[in-house]
C-alpha cells in the first residue's frame, strides 16, 4: 500500500467533492488493513497539509514559475503534501519525499511533469532555510502566512481582540487537541473508569475544569476499547461539557436540546438526570439523528427522545414545557479548528453574517419553549463577537422577560458572567456560553 497515494486521493476528495477531512480519511482507510503507524502517518500528513495550506503554497510559489493556482490539481496536491513533509516532518529524509512525489506523478500518468515536480522540490530542499517570509509590518499577511489563516478571518478577529490574543489563537489552532472523555456516571464511577482504561493500557489524566472530564492518550481506534463499548464514557471536549455544567440544576426534569446531533450535550444532560426525566433531542435530519441514536444505545440511556425538528420553526407541542433549553447553535466553528482544520477554508465573513441570522432565528423560537423560571442556554463553538456577545445583546434587547444570569464557574469570565474561551494549548476548545433565565417571581430551580 502506497501511503502517499492514499494521502493524495484523500486530499483530492476533500478538494473536489467538498467532503470533510475526517470523512475523507475514514472513507479511504476504513476497509484497508493499514497498521496503526500507517494510519497515524496518513492522518498527520492530511491534517497538516490542510492546516498549513497557505504557508505551503507561499513556499511553493517562491520556487515555482507556475503558481499553485495555475497547476494541474494532481501536481498541486502532490507538491503540497510533499512540502508539508519537508517543512514539518524532520524524520523523513528530503530525498525520500522527493522520490515519492515523482512516483505519485508517474502513477497519475503525468510523465512530462515529473521533472517539474522534482525541480521545485529540490529547489525547496536546497533553500528552505533562506525562504523570504512576509514582513511583520504587514501584520495581516504575516499572520496569514505564518499560521495559514485567511486574512479576512484574521482581520475580523483583530477587530474583536488584541493582537497577542489573536496570535495565540492562530497558533493554538494549529496544535493537536487533547483527547478528552466524559465519565458516563449512570454506568461507572470516575475511579472505576480510570481503572478500566489503565487496564486496557490507556494513559489517563484529570481534566482541567470539569470533574467528570479525563484526558486520555491519542488512540488509533477508540471503538476497539472495551470500556468504550461498555458505555463507560463519551468522547467530548471539556468546553462542550461546560454546557450541562452551567445549565443543569437539581429539580429539572424536562430538557430540550434544540440542535442536538451528534449528541454530546444530550448524553451529558441525560446522565445528569440519572436516567430519569426526559431530554428531547432535536435536529434537522434523520441522518444527523442516527448519531444521537448510536450514542444513547451504546451508553444504555433510555431518557432521550430524538425527533426531526427545524429549530427555526415554532413547534406548538413544546411551548412553555422545558426547565432547560439548550441552543447549541450552528456557527463558524473557529474554536474547534484543531479538530476540523478544513473549517479554515470553508468559513468566510459573509458566511458568518448568514450564520448570525440563523442563530437569531433559532433563539427567537427557542425562548418560547422555556417554562417561567426556566433556563435557556445559548452556546457556540466559536470565538467571534458577532456570533456570541452581539447575539446576547440582541436577545436581551428584544426579550425583557429574560435576564442574563451570571455564570459563576472557574472557567467563566467574572466581568461578563459568560463563558468566552479561546482554545487552550492541551486544554479545552474555544467556546461561548450565555445563560438566560425566564423571569418569574416564584419559580426558580
Ligand atoms: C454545533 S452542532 C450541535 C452539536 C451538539 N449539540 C453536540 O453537543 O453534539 C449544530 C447542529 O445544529 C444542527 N442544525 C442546523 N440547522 C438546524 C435547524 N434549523 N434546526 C435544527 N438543527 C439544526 C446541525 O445539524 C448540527 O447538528
Amino acid at each position: 500500500m502506497n501511503l502517499r497515494w492514499l494521502v493524495l486521493k484523500i486530499l483530492d476528495a476533500i478538494e473536489f467533492e467538498g467532503i470533510f477531512v475526517h470523512e475523507a480519511i475514514e472513507r479511504f482507510t476504513a476497509e484497508s488493513d493499514l497498521s496503526k503507524q500507517d494510519r497515524a502517518f496518513i492522518k498527520k500528513v492530511v491534517f497538516g497539509t490542510i492546516e498549513q495550506q497557505i504557508r505551503i503554497d507561499y513556499v511553493i510559489n517562491q520556487f515555482s514559475k507556475i503558481k499553485v493556482n495555475q497547476m494541474k490539481p494532481a501536481v498541486r496536491l502532490t507538491l503540497r503534501l510533499s512540502v508539508y513533509q519537508l517543512l514539518y516532518m524532520e524524520n523523513i529524509p528530503d530525498s525520500a519525499v522527493c522520490n515519492e512525489a515523482v512516483k505519485l506523478i508517474k502513477k497519475r500518468k503525468m510523465l512530462r511533469l515529473t521533472g517539474f515536480v522534482n525541480g521545485v522540490l529540490r529547489a525547496i530542499i536546497r533553500q528552505k532555510d533562506s525562504i523570504q517570509w512576509p514582513s511583520k509590518d504587514d501584520i495581516l499577511t504575516f499572520f496569514s502566512v505564518k499560521y495559514s489563516f485567511e486574512p479576512d478571518i484574521i482581520q475580523l478577529l483583530l477587530e474583536d481582540y488584541d493582537k497577542d490574543v489573536v496570535e495565540n489563537f492562530l497558533s493554538v489552532s494549529n496544535e493537536q487537541a487533547p483527547l478528552t472523555i466524559r465519565v458516563q456516571k449512570t454506568n461507572i464511577t470516575k475511579q472505576g473508569l480510570i481503572d478500566a482504561l489503565e487496564k486496557e493500557g490507556v494513559d489517563v489524566s484529570e481534566g482541567r475544569y470539569i470533574d467528570d472530564a479525563l484526558h486520555i492518550g491519542q488512540i488509533d481506534k477508540i471503538n476497539l476499547l472495551d470500556s468504550f463499548n461498555q458505555g463507560y464514557f463519551q468522547v467530548q471536549d471539556e468546553s462542550s461539557m461546560m454546557v450541562a455544567d452551567v445549565g443543569f440544576e437539581d429539580g429539572m426534569t424536562t430538557i430540550i436540546d434544540l440542535c442536538a446531533a451528534p449528541g454530546g450535550k444530550t448524553m451529558h444532560l441525560a446522565d445528569k438526570l440519572e436516567g430519569k426525566g426526559q431530554v428531547f433531542a432535536f435536529d434537522i435530519s434523520d441522518k444527523k439523528l442516527d448519531r444521537v441514536r448510536e450514542n444513547y444505545t451504546r451508553l444504555g440511556l433510555t431518557n432521550i427522545s430524538e425527533k426531526i425538528n427545524d429549530a427555526t420553526v415554532l413547534n406548538q407541542a413544546y411551548i412553555g414545557i422545558a426547565d432547560l433549553i439548550v441552543a447549541d447553535l450552528p456557527c463558524s466553528g473557529l474554536g474547534i479548528i484543531r479538530k476540523k482544520p478544513d473549517i479554515k477554508w470553508h468559513i468566510t465573513v459573509d458566511r458568518i453574517k448568514s450564520l448570525k441570522k440563523l442563530q437569531q432565528d433559532i433563539l427567537e423560537v427557542a425562548k418560547n419553549y422555556v417554562k417561567p423560571g426556566g433556563v435557556l442556554v445559548f452556546s457556540t463553538c466559536t470565538v467571534t463577537k458577532t456570533e456570541n456577545q452581539d447575539n446576547v445583546d440582541w436577545f436581551l434587547d428584544r426579550n425583557k422577560d429574560f435576564e442574563l444570569e451570571p455564570i459563576q464557574k472557574n472557567y467563566s469570565d467574572p466581568k461578563t458572567g459568560m463563558v468566552s474561551m479561546m482554545p487552550i494549548s492541551n486544554g479545552p476548545d474555544g467556546f461561548f456560553i450565555a445563560k438566560f433565565r425566564k423571569k418569574c417571581e416564584n419559580v426558580k430551580y
